[in-house]
């Protein structure tokens, strides 16, 4: 049930000798999200929480002497400028003045349109891992500058770990001590338009908002179960009127025990925290029964290994 959802190259198995490095690129959940206003340029000043869960790709990158080759194991994702990986490297190589190119090669788990952050993770690790390729001594404030050029999720997916975003999502504030607990995410069959989902939200009256400083002393103080059960996410109403298959989600997955269950992001992922493994795989065997992609992870904090 619960698969290794690191590629098993980052033990060893990395082909180092023919210059390839790995960079695993890990999905993220919104485990709060509130809106406080909206700037004159149209983006929402955000406040919320953002949790990396070991749901990742791989994102596997060879030198090249010029231009950005990209394939990837699937073929739903576009392969030219339009991918968020592809226009990483390019604006790291122009950035960097650096007379290079490079090979791109990505596993996709993380399912797209998701509101798991997949193509923002992927951007930041090409990122990363062009900074490690060919040393070209980036501190992290650099890389996440860069990254927010590309989209509001990617500075926070440069270090992943815990963190309250504010601003447009690029002003972090880091939280330790929330451990490692079992997520068991389910999607239905359907994509979500981030800006689509803001817009509505903006002719949309608000019922529930979450209540930030408790989440994060509940996070410090390692409470899964008062961060499950108190989860907010002001776009959720939005996304379900829409979809409401994002609801029904959201019932099974109390249904089926979880502690809490919340919409990610724009959504329509809707993930539950479960304090038992048995009880997870349970639910897990459950949902797959009327849902395709279902995915048991874990949360995790790679920031502190970077
Ligand atoms: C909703 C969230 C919550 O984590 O995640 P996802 O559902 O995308 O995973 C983020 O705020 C999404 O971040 P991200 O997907 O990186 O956003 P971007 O590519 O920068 O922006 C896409 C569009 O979303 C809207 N947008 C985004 C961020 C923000 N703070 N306010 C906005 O209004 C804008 O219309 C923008 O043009
Ligand atoms: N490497 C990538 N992985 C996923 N989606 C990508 C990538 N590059 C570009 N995209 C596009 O970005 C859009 C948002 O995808 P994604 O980042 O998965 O959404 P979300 O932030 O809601 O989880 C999709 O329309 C997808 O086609």
């Amino acid at each position: 049930m619960y698969v290794y959802l690191y590629s098993k190259a980052e033990f060893g198995v990395t082909p180092l000798e023919h210059n390839k490095i790995i960079e695993i690129a890990t999905a993220k959940v919104n485990l709060s999200l509130d809106v406080l206003g909206v700037l004159e340029n149209g983006y929402h000043e955000v406040e919320m929480i953002l949790q990396e869960i070991d749901l990742a790709d791989d994102i596997i990158l060879e030198p090249r002497d010029s231009g950005i080759a990209l394939s990837c194991d699937v073929g739903y994702l576009p392969l030219d400028a339009s991918n968020l990986a592809w226009r990483a490297a390019d604006l790291v190589l122009k950035e960097t003045g650096l007379e290079k190119g490079v090979q791109i090669s990505i596993v996709k788990r993380i399912p797209v349109a998701a509101g798991l952050a997949g193509g923002s993770a992927d951007a930041a690790a090409v990122i990363r891992g062009l900074n490690r390729l060919y040393q070209l001594g980036m501190d992290l404030e650099t890389q996440q500058r860069l990254g927010l050029s590309l989209g509001a999720d990617v500075p926070f997916c440069v270090t992943g770990g815990c963190a309250v975003a504010r601003g447009i999502g690029e002003k972090l504030e880091y939280l330790e001590g929330f451990g490692s607990h079992w997520v068991l995410l389910a999607k239905p069959n359907l994509g979500v338009s981030t800006p689509a989902v803001y817009q509505r939200y903006d002719q949309t009256e608000i019922v529930g908002r979450p209540d930030t400083a408790a989440l994060i002393r509940a996070i410090q103080a390692d409470d899964m179960r008062y961060v499950a059960e108190h989860m907010v996410n002001v776009l959720e109403p939005v996304t379900t009127q829409m979809h409401p298959i994002v609801g029904k989600i959201r019932r099974q997955m109390l249904q089926y025990g979880a502690d809490g269950a919340m919409m990610s992001g724009s959504g329509p992922t809707v993930f539950g925290f479960f304090r038992q493994y048995g009880r997870a795989s349970k639910a897990y065997k459950n949902l797959k029964k009327s849902y395709a992609q279902v995915y048991l992870a874990r949360t995790t904090n790679r920031r502190l290994e970077r």
